[in-house]
């Protein structure tokens, strides 16, 4: 199910703890309970039995003591018996419940994007470890630790995932706190040596491996990467086929950098370009609807021209979207080959799509999309509702598509819609930290504030692709974002927004 990848459905696992907490505790009250009962049967037992194995002969040669032992063993033991069974059955069904709660709710496997996920924060925020390890984000305190273990986990989950200076900061850090009963040092260690392996410091990989391996000589992954070292240091001429290094994508390197460094909120716009940016209140020529209650725009980027809206959408039809949206929330996926859905690590957030006819808050916000923009609803995309989860981003990509194939955005009654000329992305809650959408290129971001949208027009007049709209949502730090897109496509405006003589008009 994939618990980390969305905030809103982690909140019923908090309401189902305390339930699960206070059953527990019943639980437990009523085993005291009946093993109270069985202790007074056993002392009241205990004495009648102390007495007779004192004088035993005498004892039985009596007709009443007779009597006695005949009848405790056809009454008194028997109670004993309910008893016992009582105290087996009681929390069976508390047992079964549990294990098939166990099903449905957050297992191993989500602990891994839990800790990547962490993991994230520290890098893209460059947040102090050591804070981290306190609990503490930002000055928000959690009130809970990471403890060796989880720095031992997050180093293993960056190694797996080649981020390997992170591999290293967070086993030294295991490594410095000390193991606990999940790692050992050595498996620290070994960690690290891959890493350092990766980044071209074969040698030292080497000692600290072969040092390893003095401990534990039938390690099979210690044993392969040795060969691996071997081989590369010239000292064996075979390879090992289970070692991979990678090659460095220094083009990707470099956005992610700045990527970070955006959503860490590092640049600022120079005077010359901010001052020609302006609030103003709009009605888009003079539309009848607007001239009413015109719409409250900001200017945050002249070239390409960004804007963010306000009051766009109200707290009520907010509510509903989110509810609506609660039920039907599922991994978010990007387009892989030959155009199908694929999850990938870029884009860690759940999502729901809504048709416009599904219910009046989409049909509304429709209108009004279409009476702020100019542009006709005829080939607005189905509206996209957004959950993200722990440190949940989503890194850099165009809205647009680069393929010149035409047929690739299709409506469902088969109409070639063309290639998403706008993008509409709402904000459906505040996000207390974290979570801004940033701009590549102009390296600007936007806040996520309720009720606002961002909008910008995705290719050129000319029908050309714009990179500098190449824009991703910054990893939410503290709290929850909730995010709505609504793509608009090109077939259909070609009246609303005419093409220029340039291709990058
Ligand atoms: O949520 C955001 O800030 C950006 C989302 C986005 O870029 C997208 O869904 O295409
Ligand atoms: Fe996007």
């Amino acid at each position: 199910f994939d618990w980390a990848s969305s905030v809103a459905q982690l909140k019923a696992v908090a309401k189902t703890e305390q339930v699960l907490v206070s059953r527990l505790q019943n639980f437990i009250n009523n085993k005291t309970e009946e093993l109270g009962r069985i202790q007074n049967y056993v002392d009241a037992l205990r004495k009648v039995s102390d007495k007779i194995s004192s004088s035993k002969e005498e004892y039985i040669s009596h007709p009443i003591n007779q009597y006695h032992l005949i009848q405790r063993f056809a009454k008194e033991w028997t109670k004993v018996g309910d008893l016992l069974q009582m105290f087996n059955e009681t929390g069976f069904e508390l047992t079964q419940n549990i294990s098939r709660m166990r099903k449905l709710y957050p297992t191993d496997n989500d602990l891994n994007p839990a800790a990547a996920g962490i993991e994230r924060l520290q890098r893209v925020y460059e947040l102090s470890i050591d804070e981290l390890i306190e609990g503490n984000v930002k000055g928000e305190k959690s009130g809970y630790k990471l403890s060796p273990g989880d720095c031992f986990l997050i180093g293993k989950i960056s190694c797996k995932s080649f981020k390997c200076d992170a591999c290293k900061i967070w086993m030294q850090r295991a490594l410095k706190l000390k193991a606990d009963e999940t790692f050992t040092n050595d498996e620290a260690l070994a960690y690290e040596a891959v890493c350092r392996a990766k980044r071209g410091n074969l040698t030292h990989a080497f000692a600290i491996t072969e040092d390893l391996l003095t401990r534990d000589p039938f390690n099979d992954i210690l044993l392969g990467n040795m060969l691996y070292y071997r081989f590369v240091l010239g000292k064996l001429n075979i390879l090992y086929p289970c070692f991979i290094t990678i090659k460095k994508d220094e083009n990707a390197e470099d956005e992610i950098k700045q990527y970070n460094q955006i959503c860490q909120g590092k640049f600022k716009l120079p005077h010359k370009v901010s001052k020609n940016l302006r609030c103003y209140l709009y009605t888009n020529k003079n539309d009848p609807r607007l001239r009413i209650k015109p719409v409250k725009v900001e200017e945050l980027c002249n070239s390409p021209h960004i804007v963010q809206f306000y009051d766009v959408i109200n707290n009520d039809d907010i509510e509903t979207i989110k509810k609506m949206s609660k039920k039907h929330l599922s991994r978010a996926l990007v387009t892989g080959p030959n155009n199908t859905g694929i999850v990938e690590d870029i884009r860690t957030s759940k999502v729901a799509w809504f048709k416009k006819n599904d219910f009046t808050a989409v049909k509304k916000l429709y209108t009004r999309i279409s009476e702020m923009t100019g542009l006709s609803e005829e080939t607005f995309e189905d509206l996209q509702v957004a959950n993200y989860g722990l440190a949940g981003e989503y890194q850099p990509h165009f809205d647009y598509t680069e393929k010149q194939d035409p047929s690739i955005y299709k409506r469902e009654d088969g109409a070639e819609v063309g290639n998403r000329i706008a993008t509409m992305l709402l904000y459906l809650n505040d996000v207390k930290e974290g979570g801004r959408t940033a701009f590549i290129e102009p390296k600007i971001v936007a806040k996520p504030i309720k009720g606002s949208a961002v909008f910008w027009y995705n290719l050129y007049p000319s029908g050309l692709g714009d990179p500098r709209t190449r824009h991703a949502s910054c990893p939410v730090v503290i709290g929850n974002k909730w995010a709505s897109n609504v793509w608009v496509h090109e077939v259909q405006q070609e009246f609303k927004r005419k093409c220029g003589l340039r291709q990058d008009a």
